[in-house]
């Protein structure tokens, strides 16, 4: 199974990139794509993300190999039913949700007769829309692939070379699991990034703006993650309700460990736990593996 043309569907942060980048790294393929807004339609044809920007998706995925949806996961639904009457039997359809079990099975229910394979490059910045989006973004990233289990194989080497072409180490999961282990690695991070935030600036009646003007290091690390894109981060905790919930119950265990020592006086418990934090820290760089990266620390980056 060859791919020649690649439609993109959704034109921001993500879509632009995988734009970008099969232009860059795979210049035998032709690329095409569309946005719902006309105003990202128009910007993304100024920045030239994709070979053809069309004026309807029935022209951008027309004749397409794979078509990739690239938009919130709240709308990968009605982005399917609307590629659905216009896609030739055979095509690859595949999406960049940020989780995949409810992706998975709204793509499936609109789309019976496409070979649907989910997947997610874990790759991204806070940013979003059309001007966000560079063609590097997915080196030395991961690119978790969870095709169903009649998926046809050939279909899924198609779509892991296509990842692979654009830099990405494709690892192959369910999709529950997927998002048993995003929860923890990403979405539980962002939440608590949005949460503390918003205590800090809450807190600033009482500081009279002296969060915001100390803050440096580690609340300044939290801000960038705090300043992602609000519709994708609603559609990804909605989305992923139950795994979100199963680690936040773990985490709100955990913290209420931590005021119960911390109330009590209880250095020992406090220092366990940061030390078994900084080695993991420590083993994580030691490895090689600083910032989750395949082949982070050792290769070309
Ligand atoms: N931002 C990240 O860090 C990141 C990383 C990996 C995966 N993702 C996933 O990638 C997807 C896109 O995220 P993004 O950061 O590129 O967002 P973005 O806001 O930059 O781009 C999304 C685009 O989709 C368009 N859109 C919305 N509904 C549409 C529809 N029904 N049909 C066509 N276009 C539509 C919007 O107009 C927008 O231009 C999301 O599912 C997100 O979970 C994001
Ligand atoms: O680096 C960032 O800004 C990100 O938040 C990227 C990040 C992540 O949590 O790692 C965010 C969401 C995605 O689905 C994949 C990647």
């Amino acid at each position: 199974m060859t791919i020649e043309r690649v439609a993109i569907v959704g034109l921001g942060l993500i879509g632009g990139s995988v734009g970008l980048a099969v232009q860059q790294m795979l210049p035998g393929m032709t690329t095409t794509g569309w946005d719902a807004d006309a105003d990202v339609r128009q910007r993304a044809a100024g920045r030239r993300l994709v070979g053809e920007v069309c004026d309807t998706v029935a022209e951008a995925v027309r004749g397409a190999d794979l078509v990739i949806l690239c938009v919130p996961v709240g709308a990968m639904g009605y982005a399917a039913e609307a590629i659905a009457p216009h896609l030739e039997p055979g095509t690859i359809v595949s999406d960049v949700g940020s989780s995949k079990r409810s992706v998975g099975d709204a793509l499936a229910v609109a789309l019976p007769d496409a070979i649907v394979i989910p997947a997610h490059p874990v790759a991204g910045t806070e940013n979003s829309g059309p001007d966000a989006g560079f063609p590097e973004l997915f080196r030395h990233r991961w690119c978790i692939v969870t095709p169903g289990k009649n998926t046809p194989p050939d279909a899924v080497d198609a779509l892991t070379r296509f990842w692979e072409g654009l830099g990405a180490t494709v690892e192959i999961m369910d999709a529950e699991h997927h998002d048993l282990v995003l929860a923890v690695t990403s979405h539980i991070p962002h939440l608590i990034a949005y949460t503390i935030v918003g205590t800090a600036s809450d807190l600033e009646d009482v500081t009279r703006g002296e969060v915001i003007k100390y803050s440096a290091g580690g609340f300044r690390d939290f801000t960038r993650i705090a300043a992602s894109n609000p519709t994708m981060w609603r559609d990804v905790f909605l989305s992923n309700r139950d795994a979100v919930l199963e680690v936040l119950g773990r985490f709100t265990e955990d913290l209420s460990r931590l005021q119960r020592a911390i109330r009590n006086g209880d250095g020992d418990t406090l220092f366990d736990l940061f030390d078994k934090t900084r080695t993991i820290r420590r083993s994580i760089i030691e490895e090689g593996q600083d910032d989750a990266r395949p082949d982070f620390g050792r290769g070309d980056h």
